[in-house]
């Protein structure tokens, strides 16, 4: 039979799909630790192991249970998932390590919300970068600009910004501090969705989650409570109930995202915003007219050596780009190759 009150739980988590989920089997993944998982039926929060099959050291990582899946479990002390369900959506970007492979940031989410102060930390190149995140996801990519209220023009932002990102990317200016202003988010945020906030420290992803959650603030604090059957229970901090409906992930792997080539062009963030403001967004830097690059050159604001480093770092990062992708499809031949070969193979697949 199936249990229409569990399932209204699950949606209130984010569940879309239509499999017919029975309580105590299913849970969707709001946190991964080194010790374990965490998991959350819609009720409460419980700590959770891999089944051995995960563990396989040739199983693929993105084929093991992630942030934002929903999950089959098998009663026990710890339980433990036992299946991924179909996952709708994979956020996932470049880990460069070792070896180079794809890494799953979180599964099965809707809107990933990129926030960035209209203050000093303005900066299109980084909102561009984010929005790679979403590119083959499923995702869709939501602009956020926090501080309107602190930003004497943002319509000069505003027009920077549409200019420069791909058309339709939604963008939003918003008072963090003034839950008024997020009545725009509403869309992003019924129930079965889910949603991420990304955005670098300091761009207002706690106040914006706060005035997001209103009266439920609360209840993120109170961190064990009872439940109806005087069980002690633990509500998620990584998994937020939104009085809109929908849910929104929040957990430090999400906060501190940072993306491939960041940590250095972090430091050069003054020179992005310098190009950001070149007349031709597609600007070589060479001799364009209206370049802005050319005109602090030229004004000794930014120096022929900083410049100049600036072009050698940017470059090494594109050559890594391509070596990752070269390595990524080797690995991805080579799979293929190995289950063409297997023996049995011809009834696997
Ligand atoms: N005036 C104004 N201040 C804001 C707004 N949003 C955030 N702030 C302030 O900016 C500061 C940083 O905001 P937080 O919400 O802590 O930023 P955060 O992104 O959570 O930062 P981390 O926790 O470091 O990741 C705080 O002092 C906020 O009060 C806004 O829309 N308007
Ligand atoms: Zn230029």
């Amino acid at each position: 039979m199936i249990d229409l009150q569990f399932l209204g739980r699950m949606r209130r988590i984010g569940w879309r799909g239509d499999e017919p989920l029975t309580p105590g089997r299913f849970a969707r993944v709001v946190a991964q630790h080194r010790a374990g998982y965490e998991l959350h039926d819609g009720e409460s929060v419980f700590g959770a192991q891999p089944a051995g099959h995960f563990l396989k050291r040739t199983l693929d990582p993105a084929q093991r249970p992630a942030v934002g899946d929903f999950v089959e479990i098998e009663a026990g002390r710890p339980p433990h998932i036992v299946r991924i369900l179909p996952r709708r959506t994979v956020l996932s970007r470049a880990a460069a390590g070792e070896r180079y492979d794809r890494q799953v940031i979180a599964t099965n989410i809707d809107y990933v919300l990129i926030l960035t102060g209209l203050d000093g930390d303005f900066n299109p190149a980084r909102i561009e970068r984010y929005l790679s995140l979403t590119e083959g996801s499923g995702a869709c990519s939501v602009v956020l600009l926090s501080k309107l209220d602190l930003c004497p023009d943002p319509e000069e932002r505003l027009r920077t910004l549409r200019e420069r990102l791909p058309e339709g990317t939604p963008i939003h200016a918003v008072n963090g501090r003034d839950v008024q202003s997020l009545a725009a988010l509403t869309p992003y945020l019924q129930e079965g969705d889910s949603a991420v906030l990304v955005g670098s420290s300091g761009a207002g992803k706690s106040t914006l989650t706060n005035s997001l959650l209103g009266d439920a603030r609360l209840a993120t604090g109170a961190v064990r409570q009872h439940d109806s059957r005087g069980r002690h229970t633990t509500t998620s901090r990584a998994l937020l109930q939104l009085p809109t409906g929908g849910c929104l992930i929040d957990t430090p792997g999400m906060r501190e995202l940072k993306l491939t080539g960041e940590e250095n062009l972090e430091l050069f963030a003054d020179i992005e915003v310098l190009a950001s403001q070149c007349r031709f967004s597609d600007c070589g830097h060479q001799n364009e007219p209206g370049c802005a690059i050319q005109t602090a050159l030229a004004s000794g604001e930014l120096g022929l050596k900083r410049w100049q480093h600036y072009l050698k770092l940017n470059e090494e990062r594109e050559q890594q780009a391509l070596v990752m992708e070269a390595r990524l499809k080797r690995q991805r031949d080579h799979r293929t190759t190995r289950t063409r070969h297997k023996p049995r193979g011809r009834n696997e697949d």
